[in-house]
């Protein structure tokens, strides 16, 4: 007799059969899954290698269109959506181009900072008379940028090209001396301003003090042949000496701002990388430089943003409220003359691959004007050329890094390339106002006719 099946067992069969379904189904689903997340990986980074070769970041480098206008009202972004990585021909094309002096004897000058007032002077300055210039700037916002925009589409007019990064990045700057062999570094890129390191003091570290070792090191190593340096030092250096006029014999350890405090480390730094590497540098101590395409941060130029528009402006005098401040203000043809007699009496590094082979220059020099001037007499002097009268609030200067007077002794930098200031103060600041009340398209109220007609480019000086 047949036995009755056995159901319990077709059952449990089943059961395992449905459970192996199971399994499958979603092993099949966790598959499919996976495939389609892979696909979608692979087809996202293609995307974005494909974006980044024709669209590169723009904190690498910006290309300067050399047929945009030089008008600056258009305030026009240059950042170029055609441009490339920087290993790209074209990026090294106009590298090559802009850094390539005009005859073989000629300098070629790696400016930092170029889109920056003094820096952006010099370039046109150095480009002019045949010289090779490469800029570099981070075209950062301590003040307005498109400020440094419009300099960089002056620059670019004549065919400087203004490469879009910072002194910090290390693999930028190699890079770039990669590409060139630049003889001479004009180092102009700083964070600038006395007052402002009391609300920012890091900025200053970063800039004045990183930056600048992160631009030695890639000059004293990687750089071949070791480029002669220029830069930017600072009459604020001489914080609370009270020996008149300041000369490079006095004492600069006691200095009145993080600002000046960051400019002195600066020179020591220099020393030490002058000793070590056998890099050529010379420092140079700015005081006060003034002129068209300044900087608005700077009491000249934000009195007369004021003046014209009737606000009030705050004049300071000294804190036993005796007598007025007073800055040997200095026009920026003169300190441009200087920045160029200093790169031409540079003498070579004398390192190589970060081993120094002999003893190299180290200079310091004031750049100056030589004749201080109280800051009501400036006020004095716009309210004379704008026409209107300003609206002065006189207080003690209060305890914020600023130092009671500067005057600049020159005789070092007279003697050595033959720097002799030409520009007096109200000279200065016409040319100042003029260029000002075209730049940012004012009616002219000037007198005596100092804001007609010409176009801005030609109101700068360089
Ligand atoms: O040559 C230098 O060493 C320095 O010159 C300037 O610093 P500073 O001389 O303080 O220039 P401004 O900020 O334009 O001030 C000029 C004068 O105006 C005074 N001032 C400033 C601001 C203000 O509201 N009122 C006022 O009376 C200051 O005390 C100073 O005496 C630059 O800003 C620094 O970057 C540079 O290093």
């Amino acid at each position: 007799m047949a036995s009755p099946p056995d159901t319990s067992k077709t059952t449990k069969l089943e059961r395992y059969n449905s459970y192996l379904r199971r399994i499958n189904t979603a092993r099949l689903l966790t598959l499919s899954s996976q495939l389609l997340f892979r696909t979608t990986l692979l087809a996202a980074l293609l995307l974005i290698l494909l974006f980044t070769l024709h669209h590169p970041p723009l904190s690498s480098f910006s290309l300067s269109s050399s047929s945009s206008s030089s008008f600056p009202h258009s305030h026009r972004s240059l950042l170029s959506s055609s441009s490339s990585s920087l290993s790209s021909p074209s990026f090294q094309r106009q590298v090559l181009h802009s850094a390539t002096p005009r005859n073989p004897s000629g300098l070629s000058v790696l400016v930092t900072g170029a889109a920056g007032f003094v820096g952006s002077h010099c370039s046109l300055a150095l480009k002019k008379r045949g010289d090779g210039v490469l800029g570099l700037d981070n075209f950062n916002s301590y003040y307005d940028p498109s400020l440094k925009r419009s300099r960089q589409s002056l620059l670019s007019k004549h065919s400087i090209f203004i490469v879009d990064g910072d002194i910090n990045d290390s693999s930028l700057l190699k890079t770039l001396f990669d590409l060139t062999p630049f003889t001479h570094i004009l180092h102009l890129a700083a964070q600038a301003g006395v007052r402002y390191a009391m609300r920012n003091p890091q900025s200053y570290i970063s800039s004045n003090i990183a930056g600048f070792v992160s631009l030695l090191e890639v000059a004293a190593k990687s750089a071949d042949p070791q480029p002669s340096i220029v830069w930017a030092s600072s009459s604020s250096v001489y914080g609370l000496n009270d020996e008149n006029p300041f000369s490079e014999l006095h004492r600069t350890d006691r200095p009145a701002s993080l600002y000046a405090a960051t400019k002195k480390a600066g020179e020591e730094i220099a020393h030490t990388y002058n000793h070590i590497y056998g890099l050529s540098i010379t420092g140079l101590r700015f005081f006060t430089v003034y002129g068209p395409w300044g900087r608005p941060d700077m009491a000249y130029f934000f009195f007369t943003k004021s003046i014209l528009s009737g606000k009030p402006i705050t004049v300071f005098k000294t804190q036993d409220g005796a007598g007025e401040v007073a800055r040997d203000f200095t026009y920026i043809d003169d300190v441009v003359k200087g920045c160029l007699g200093a790169l031409d009496t540079a003498e070579k590094s004398t390192g190589s691959g970060g081993k120094k082979k002999g003893p190299a220059q180290l200079r310091i020099y004031n750049l100056g004007n030589t004749s201080p001037v109280p800051v009501g007499k400036l006020v004095g002097i716009l309210e004379g050329l704008l026409g209107v009268k300003a609206k002065k609030n006189v207080v003690k200067m209060p305890s914020n890094g600023d130092v009671p007077y500067t005057h600049a002794n020159v005789s070092l930098a007279e003697h050595d390339f033959g720097y002799r200031p030409t520009t007096d103060l109200a000279a200065g600041l016409r040319k100042f106002v003029k260029w000002y009340v075209q730049y940012y398209g004012i009616k002219n109220k000037v007198q005596g006719g100092v804001g007609g007609g010409k176009d801005v480019s030609e109101v700068a000086s360089v």
